[in-house]
């Protein structure tokens, strides 16, 4: 048995007079006041009806009326109780609540219950339940319980019992629904707040307190404190999406920052809307949820790192940086104010990579983009295209092209000075410096990809003049520029084509009797003519038809020896064929050439490949892995031009080297020049003590042989013995 409350109320009457003093009473009053005597029999008949009506009106009282007495039996029932318990008021009356209720326990509270009331003496309201006989079902009561004096001077007491059960479970209900919302939305992770505009009050439950991090206890709940935990920078934004939605424009959603008690901030999704309006349509209550969605917009955030930042550096990549160009272009051409484009291009940064490796490498392209950036103003753009190559866009250098390209050369000197600086990788101190190309910005026409290429190939030019220093590009840079791009079509459709191939130029030996060749390409261009190869080997450098071109030399050199190995008179010449930088460090040259000795079937001890000093030096210690390699497949090597660089006698000693050639420039001043004279004898003196063979190039007159055999050389070329001819011109003999 459930009594839920018990409430108590002052007693105002303390006891009902008996009926008959009642009348009495009643009766000496009327006569007092109206002067009349009153015949009992009257009154008796007003009180009867009286009593009737009293009856009518609590049978037809919904509520439950009884009067019980001072044991708890039923003096009086209404009409409501007597269907309650299934039987009439007339046969309740001198029983109690254990004649009819189905569970004795119940009968048992409502008996003790009375008679506490009774004996306490004061009014109270009781939350109780009862069992409907008829149905079974339980209902629940706010029972009112008066306790009163009968005639008898025995406690008396009258109960009206106000059915509640349906409010009861609409109550039940709403707190179901609450109960369940709640839930859902604590699995949701939707902090929930309800905000009533006439009281400024803010209600949240508990996951919006949590993620925040706050108790309830910390915040005032007004909107105020809304606005506190609100990012300050997104705070504006915020308010205007809630006005806007206050206003009518319908339900808002706004991402935005929340700062959390901690410091923290989050990133939150919130959605609100008015949810009810006063007759004039102004907003009373709004309502509204927001969830936590840090993380997606961290995923986002690195997604858009990934797509527009390089990795490495943390500089915007080509794309990002492709797009702030177009849109500098845009605003040059807007404000008719010069930018500049500045091309950098690391200087022999490969040589860090393989000395010290690749991760050295990393690190110190992390350090140029960190030195980059610190000699940029905020407007302007420092970019990573890919592997040493960065960009620098400077914008708002003003209308006057002279004044534009004296700032831009400023901000390049800059750069040149700041990356030059000595480099700390991994506790060892290394140095690198760049090649800057710079163009100007602002024409109308201007594209981005036209500036890039002005700007590479300025920077091309920087590194043609020696590296480490800047160069702008100009119109007649254009012209070059173009005339290359044309020059390189027609290599490349005249490699196809066959338009280049070998002539032969002979080395003799001290009686003049021919011991070889040096084959050297030559480019029979269907409208120029013969094009010197001083124009096109670069060129085939430049734009990667190198290893094209350098396999075709080297095939057509090998087709020659063993069309000269069918014949004893020449089946001992030997060919030396020149090798350029980027052709030899070309990861797969070593199989290149011995693909191209293998598939012709010529002696590889009868070929011999001249590198420069420069190659040697470029990285030497992977030059001398190729070299042994090629070595020991037979190949014969020689440095060409020896003496014009910086060789250290200590790689000669390491390099497997057959022959040393000595350059043209020393022996045409051999006989006029000391100097010359002295370093012909030395290369000599140093070849015999390496057991190095030595070839004089550029031997064009008798004194100069005469002068180079007394010093022990005993190979020549030159124009005394014969110029580079076709190969179907070639002659055994050197006159
Ligand atoms: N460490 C590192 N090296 C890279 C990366 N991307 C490209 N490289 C290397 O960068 C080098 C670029 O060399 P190049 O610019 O062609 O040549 P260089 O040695 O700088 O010579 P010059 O430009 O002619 O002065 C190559 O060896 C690439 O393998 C990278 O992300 N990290």
């Amino acid at each position: 048995m459930d009594h839920v409350v018990e409430t108590t109320i002052a007693f105002d009457r303390p006891a009902c007079l008996p009926l008959r003093r009642e009348i009495h009473a009643l009766r000496a009053r009327l006569e007092h006041v109206s002067g009349d005597s009153w015949h009992c029999g009257d009154v008796e008949r007003d009180l009867r009806a009286q009593r009737a009506l009293l009856r009518t009106v609590v049978d037809e009282s919904p509520d439950l009326i009884v009067m019980k007495d001072h044991e708890g039996n039923f003096l009086l029932c209404n009409k409501p109780v007597a269907d309650f318990y299934g039987t009439t008021p007339d046969d309740m009356v001198g029983k109690h609540d254990g004649d009819y209720s189905a569970t004795p326990e119940q009968a048992e509270f409502f008996r003790r219950n009375v008679i506490e009331i009774m004996a306490r003496g004061e009014t109270v309201v009781v939350f109780e339940d009862s069992t409907d006989d008829r149905t079974g079902e339980t209902r629940h009561f706010k029972s009112i319980k008066k306790p009163f004096m009968g005639d008898d001077g025995l406690p008396r007491i009258l109960v009206i019992a106000h059915d509640i059960t349906d409010i009861t479970r609409a109550q039940q209900q709403v707190q179901e629904s609450e109960r369940r919302l709640s839930y859902v939305l604590n699995v949701t992770g939707e902090g929930v707040w309800d905000w009533d505009l006439a009281t400024d009050r803010l209600q949240h439950n508990q996951r919006w307190y949590e993620l925040l991090g706050y108790e309830k206890a910390d915040l005032s709940s007004t909107l105020a404190d809304f606005d506190h935990c609100v990012f300050d920078q997104d705070r504006d934004a915020v308010k205007l999406a809630i006005n806007r939605c206050l206003q009518g424009h319908g339900a808002y959603r706004h991402e935005h920052r929340m700062r959390r008690k901690d410091g923290s901030v989050i990133w939150v999704l919130e959605r609100g809307d008015v949810v009810e309006r006063d007759a004039e349509g102004r907003p009373l209550r709004m309502v509204g949820s927001f969830s936590d969605v840090t993380e997606r917009r961290l995923a986002e955030a690195e997604t858009q790192r990934l797509a527009f930042f390089d990795p490495l550096t943390g500089l915007p990549n080509r794309r990002l940086m492709l797009d702030r160009l177009e849109h500098a272009i845009g605003n040059s051409a807007r404000t008719s104010g010069y930018g500049a484009l500045l091309f950098i291009d690391l200087d022999n940064f490969k040589d860090l990579n393989d000395t010290k490796g690749h991760a050295a490498g990393d690190t110190l392209l992390k350090q140029v983009g960190q030195r980059l950036s610190g000699c940029l103003r905020q407007a302007d753009t420092a970019a990573r295209m890919g592997g040493d190559e960065f960009v620098v866009i400077v914008e708002n250098l003003g209308a006057d092209a002279m004044q534009a390209a004296t700032h831009a050369e400023s901000v390049a000197t800059m750069v040149l000075r700041e990356i030059g600086m000595p480099y700390d990788i991994d506790g060892a101190t290394c140095c690198s410096t760049p090649s800057i190309g710079i163009v100007l910005f602002g024409a109308p026409d201007d594209t981005a990809d036209e500036l890039l290429k002005r700007a590479d190939f300025a920077m091309y030019q920087a590194k043609s003049a020696g590296r480490n220093t800047l160069r702008f590009y100009d119109p007649a840079m254009q012209e070059a520029m173009l005339a290359r791009a044309a020059l390189e079509t027609s290599l490349r459709a005249g490699l196809q084509r066959g338009e280049v191939e070998i002539y032969l130029q002979p080395v003799v030996d001290a009686e003049r009797r021919v011991v070889g060749a040096e084959a050297l390409a030559r480019w029979q261009h269907p409208e120029r003519g013969n094009v010197p190869p001083a124009e096109f080997i670069p060129l085939a450098e430049q734009c990667g038809l190198i290893h094209q071109l350098g396999g075709h030399v080297l095939q057509a050199a090998c087709d020659q020896l063993v069309r000269w190995s069918r014949s004893p008179a020449s089946s001992t010449l030997k060919i030396s064929v020149n090798v350029s930088a980027r052709q030899f460090h070309q990861a797969d040259f070593v199989r290149q050439v011995t693909d191209i000795i293998d598939r012709s079937g010529a002696r590889a001890d009868l070929l011999k490949l001249e590198l420069t000093e420069s190659v040697l030096l470029d990285d030497v210690e992977a030059t001398i892995v190729k070299m042994t390699e090629l070595k020991a497949h037979g190949v014969c090597f020689s440095i060409d031009d020896f003496g014009t660089g910086y060789s250290s006698l200590a790689y000669l000693k390491r390099l497997p080297l057959d022959e040393l050639k000595i350059d043209r420039s020393f022996v045409a001043d051999v006989l006029t020049h000391p100097n010359d004279a002295t370093i012909v004898r030395t290369i000599l003196a140093l070849a015999q003590a390496f057991s190095l063979d030595v070839v004089a190039e550029g031997v064009e007159t008798e004194e100069q042989r005469q002068f180079l055999m007394q010093h022990g050389c005993a190979l020549f070329q030159g124009y005394l013995f014969g110029r580079p001819v076709a190969v179907g011109q070639f002659e055994l003999t050197g006159d």
